[in-house]
Protein backbone atom coordinates (compact mmCIF):
# COMPACT_ATOMS: atom_id res chain seq x y z
CA UNK A 1 0.00 0.00 0.00
CA UNK A 2 1.41 3.22 -1.27
CA UNK A 3 0.56 6.57 1.35
CA UNK A 4 -0.86 8.86 -0.56
CA UNK A 5 -2.01 12.62 0.78
CA UNK A 6 -4.76 15.22 -0.88
CA UNK A 7 -5.04 18.17 0.81
CA UNK A 8 -8.82 19.71 0.77
CA UNK A 9 -8.78 23.30 -0.63
CA UNK A 10 -11.97 23.20 1.31
CA UNK A 11 -9.62 24.73 3.78
CA UNK A 12 -7.73 27.52 1.45
CA UNK A 13 -8.12 30.84 0.71
CA UNK A 14 -10.57 30.43 -1.98
CA UNK A 15 -9.79 33.77 -3.18
CA UNK A 16 -5.65 32.58 -3.97
CA UNK A 17 -6.65 29.15 -4.95
CA UNK A 18 -3.74 29.23 -7.49
CA UNK A 19 -1.07 29.71 -4.32
CA UNK A 20 -2.85 27.56 -1.90
CA UNK A 21 -2.24 24.83 -4.95
CA UNK A 22 1.54 25.99 -5.53
CA UNK A 23 1.84 26.03 -1.22
CA UNK A 24 2.21 21.96 -1.45
CA UNK A 25 3.91 20.62 -3.82
CA UNK A 26 4.39 17.50 -2.22
CA UNK A 27 0.52 16.72 -2.39
CA UNK A 28 -0.28 13.64 -4.27
CA UNK A 29 -3.38 15.78 -5.11
CA UNK A 30 -5.66 18.37 -4.64
CA UNK A 31 -8.79 17.13 -2.96
CA UNK A 32 -11.84 19.23 -3.94
CA UNK A 33 -14.65 19.49 -2.24
CA UNK A 34 -18.40 20.07 -4.98
CA UNK A 35 -21.07 21.06 -2.74
CA UNK A 36 -24.35 21.92 -3.97
CA UNK A 37 -26.82 23.05 -0.71
CA UNK A 38 -28.80 19.95 -1.96
CA UNK A 39 -26.94 16.52 -1.31
CA UNK A 40 -25.56 18.66 1.63
CA UNK A 41 -26.19 21.87 3.74
CA UNK A 42 -22.92 23.53 2.09
CA UNK A 43 -22.20 25.43 -1.34
CA UNK A 44 -18.87 25.20 -2.46
CA UNK A 45 -17.97 25.35 -6.08
CA UNK A 46 -18.18 23.76 -9.24
CA UNK A 47 -17.13 23.40 -12.79
CA UNK A 48 -16.04 26.85 -13.89
CA UNK A 49 -13.24 26.63 -10.57
CA UNK A 50 -12.38 23.04 -11.84
CA UNK A 51 -11.35 23.93 -15.05
CA UNK A 52 -9.55 26.64 -13.71
CA UNK A 53 -7.73 25.16 -10.83
CA UNK A 54 -6.56 22.50 -13.73
CA UNK A 55 -4.76 24.60 -15.79
CA UNK A 56 -3.56 27.15 -12.38
CA UNK A 57 -1.41 23.22 -10.77
CA UNK A 58 -0.08 20.57 -12.76
CA UNK A 59 -0.99 18.23 -9.12
CA UNK A 60 -3.91 15.87 -10.42
CA UNK A 61 -7.36 16.92 -9.06
CA UNK A 62 -9.16 14.34 -6.42
CA UNK A 63 -12.86 15.73 -7.27
CA UNK A 64 -15.55 14.85 -4.54
CA UNK A 65 -18.81 15.27 -5.55
CA UNK A 66 -21.22 15.94 -2.67
CA UNK A 67 -23.81 16.93 -5.23
CA UNK A 68 -27.70 15.74 -5.49
CA UNK A 69 -27.17 14.58 -9.29
CA UNK A 70 -23.76 13.19 -9.52
CA UNK A 71 -25.45 10.87 -12.31
CA UNK A 72 -25.77 14.07 -14.50
CA UNK A 73 -23.15 15.96 -13.64
CA UNK A 74 -19.85 13.51 -12.83
CA UNK A 75 -18.77 12.99 -16.56
CA UNK A 76 -18.18 16.83 -16.95
CA UNK A 77 -15.16 16.64 -13.82
CA UNK A 78 -13.85 13.71 -15.66
CA UNK A 79 -13.99 15.91 -19.01
CA UNK A 80 -12.81 18.79 -17.21
CA UNK A 81 -9.25 16.66 -16.75
CA UNK A 82 -10.18 15.66 -13.09
CA UNK A 83 -7.98 12.85 -12.15
CA UNK A 84 -10.31 11.31 -10.16
CA UNK A 85 -13.81 11.50 -10.01
CA UNK A 86 -15.77 10.33 -6.53
CA UNK A 87 -19.60 9.83 -6.14
CA UNK A 88 -21.84 9.48 -3.44
CA UNK A 89 -23.06 5.89 -3.34
CA UNK A 90 -25.97 7.73 -1.13
CA UNK A 91 -27.09 10.27 -4.09
CA UNK A 92 -25.94 8.21 -7.32
CA UNK A 93 -29.42 6.90 -9.08
CA UNK A 94 -27.11 4.69 -11.59
CA UNK A 95 -23.63 4.25 -9.77
CA UNK A 96 -22.08 1.66 -12.11
CA UNK A 97 -23.43 3.87 -15.74
CA UNK A 98 -21.69 6.30 -13.69
CA UNK A 99 -18.46 4.97 -12.64
CA UNK A 100 -18.09 3.44 -16.09
CA UNK A 101 -18.59 6.91 -17.63
CA UNK A 102 -16.19 8.87 -15.55
CA UNK A 103 -13.22 6.02 -16.37
CA UNK A 104 -14.94 5.87 -20.27
CA UNK A 105 -13.28 9.44 -20.17
CA UNK A 106 -9.98 8.88 -18.00
CA UNK A 107 -10.18 9.50 -14.94
CA UNK A 108 -10.23 7.22 -12.10
CA UNK A 109 -13.87 6.70 -10.85
CA UNK A 110 -14.31 7.00 -6.91
CA UNK A 111 -17.51 5.81 -4.56
CA UNK A 112 -17.76 7.07 -1.42
CA UNK A 113 -19.36 6.59 1.56
CA UNK A 114 -21.03 8.74 4.05
CA UNK A 115 -20.62 7.49 7.69
CA UNK A 116 -24.26 6.19 8.33
CA UNK A 117 -24.11 3.99 4.68
CA UNK A 118 -22.32 -0.03 5.28
CA UNK A 119 -19.64 -1.05 2.94
CA UNK A 120 -20.60 -4.56 2.24
CA UNK A 121 -23.78 -3.93 -0.17
CA UNK A 122 -20.95 -2.48 -2.36
CA UNK A 123 -18.86 -5.31 -2.31
CA UNK A 124 -20.12 -6.81 -6.20
CA UNK A 125 -19.01 -2.87 -7.36
CA UNK A 126 -15.47 -2.37 -6.24
CA UNK A 127 -14.82 -4.15 -9.60
CA UNK A 128 -16.20 -1.03 -11.34
CA UNK A 129 -14.24 1.71 -9.17
CA UNK A 130 -10.44 2.72 -8.57
CA UNK A 131 -10.98 4.01 -4.78
CA UNK A 132 -13.57 3.73 -2.50
CA UNK A 133 -13.99 6.96 -0.04
CA UNK A 134 -14.49 6.55 3.18
CA UNK A 135 -16.10 9.81 5.53
CA UNK A 136 -15.12 10.06 8.56
CA UNK A 137 -17.56 13.10 9.10
CA UNK A 138 -20.73 13.58 8.14
CA UNK A 139 -20.14 15.33 4.78
CA UNK A 140 -20.95 19.17 3.99
CA UNK A 141 -18.13 21.18 6.37
CA UNK A 142 -14.55 20.95 6.98
CA UNK A 143 -13.02 21.60 10.66
CA UNK A 144 -15.03 18.70 12.21
CA UNK A 145 -13.81 16.23 14.47
CA UNK A 146 -12.70 12.69 13.32
CA UNK A 147 -15.40 9.66 14.21
CA UNK A 148 -13.67 7.16 15.96
CA UNK A 149 -16.80 5.02 15.34
CA UNK A 150 -15.68 4.86 11.56
CA UNK A 151 -12.27 2.71 12.57
CA UNK A 152 -14.28 -0.70 12.33
CA UNK A 153 -15.65 0.18 8.74
CA UNK A 154 -12.25 1.16 7.41
CA UNK A 155 -10.97 -2.35 8.54
CA UNK A 156 -13.70 -3.95 6.94
CA UNK A 157 -13.17 -2.13 4.04
CA UNK A 158 -9.65 -3.37 3.92
CA UNK A 159 -10.30 -6.75 4.11
CA UNK A 160 -13.05 -6.31 1.25
CA UNK A 161 -10.58 -4.81 -1.33
CA UNK A 162 -8.14 -7.41 -0.14
CA UNK A 163 -10.23 -9.90 -0.96
CA UNK A 164 -10.82 -8.44 -4.13
CA UNK A 165 -6.93 -8.78 -5.26
CA UNK A 166 -5.91 -5.35 -3.70
CA UNK A 167 -5.95 -2.80 -6.46
CA UNK A 168 -8.41 -0.18 -4.81
CA UNK A 169 -7.45 2.70 -3.00
CA UNK A 170 -9.04 3.27 0.37
CA UNK A 171 -9.27 6.59 1.05
CA UNK A 172 -9.97 8.47 3.88
CA UNK A 173 -12.05 12.22 4.14
CA UNK A 174 -12.99 14.23 7.53
CA UNK A 175 -10.73 15.00 10.56
CA UNK A 176 -7.69 13.30 9.42
CA UNK A 177 -4.55 15.28 11.27
CA UNK A 178 -1.72 14.38 12.90
CA UNK A 179 -3.61 12.87 15.65
CA UNK A 180 -5.65 10.20 13.98
CA UNK A 181 -4.12 9.51 10.67
CA UNK A 182 -1.68 6.69 12.29
CA UNK A 183 -5.26 4.97 13.13
CA UNK A 184 -6.42 5.08 9.98
CA UNK A 185 -3.38 3.95 8.29
CA UNK A 186 -3.38 1.16 11.02
CA UNK A 187 -6.77 0.30 9.93
CA UNK A 188 -6.14 0.07 6.27
CA UNK A 189 -6.49 3.49 4.41
CA UNK A 190 -3.81 4.41 1.83
CA UNK A 191 -4.92 8.05 0.69
CA UNK A 192 -5.74 10.43 3.26
CA UNK A 193 -7.44 13.72 2.95
CA UNK A 194 -6.88 16.37 4.86
CA UNK A 195 -7.82 20.60 5.13
CA UNK A 196 -7.71 21.96 8.31
CA UNK A 197 -4.82 19.58 9.30
CA UNK A 198 -2.48 21.37 6.19
CA UNK A 199 -4.19 24.51 5.18
CA UNK A 200 -4.71 25.56 8.74
CA UNK A 201 -0.90 24.74 9.10
CA UNK A 202 1.95 27.91 9.20
CA UNK A 203 3.85 25.79 6.54
CA UNK A 204 1.60 23.61 4.51
CA UNK A 205 3.92 21.34 2.80
CA UNK A 206 5.53 20.82 6.31
CA UNK A 207 1.92 19.51 7.60
CA UNK A 208 1.99 17.04 4.95
CA UNK A 209 5.52 15.67 5.25
CA UNK A 210 4.17 15.30 8.79
CA UNK A 211 1.06 13.59 8.30
CA UNK A 212 2.78 11.06 5.09
CA UNK A 213 5.84 9.97 7.75
CA UNK A 214 2.89 9.19 10.25
CA UNK A 215 0.88 7.40 8.19
CA UNK A 216 3.66 4.94 6.85
CA UNK A 217 4.83 4.21 9.88
CA UNK A 218 1.45 3.08 11.13
CA UNK A 219 0.67 1.76 8.14
CA UNK A 220 0.57 -2.38 7.93
O1 LIG B 1 -15.46 16.26 2.25
C1 LIG B 1 -15.21 17.03 3.14
C2 LIG B 1 -16.30 17.55 4.02
O2 LIG B 1 -17.51 17.08 3.58
C3 LIG B 1 -13.79 17.53 3.32
O3 LIG B 1 -12.96 16.92 2.37
C4 LIG B 1 -13.22 17.26 4.69
O4 LIG B 1 -14.04 17.67 5.71
C5 LIG B 1 -11.82 17.84 4.83
O5 LIG B 1 -11.71 18.80 5.79
P1 LIG B 1 -11.05 18.55 7.25
O6 LIG B 1 -9.77 17.80 7.03
O7 LIG B 1 -10.88 19.93 7.77
O8 LIG B 1 -12.04 17.72 8.03
CO1 LIG C 1 -14.01 15.69 0.74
Amino acid sequence: MAVQISPSILAADFARLADEAAAVPNADWLHVDVMDYHFVPNLTLGLPVVEALRKATSTPLDCHLMIADPDRWAPAYAEAGAGSVTIHAEAAKAPVRTLREIRSLGARAGLALSPATAVEPYEDLLGEIDMLLLMTVEPGFGGQKFLDIMLPKIRRSRALIERHGGRVWLQVDGGVDAETIGRCAEAGADVFVAGSAVYGAADPAAAIDALRATAIRQSG
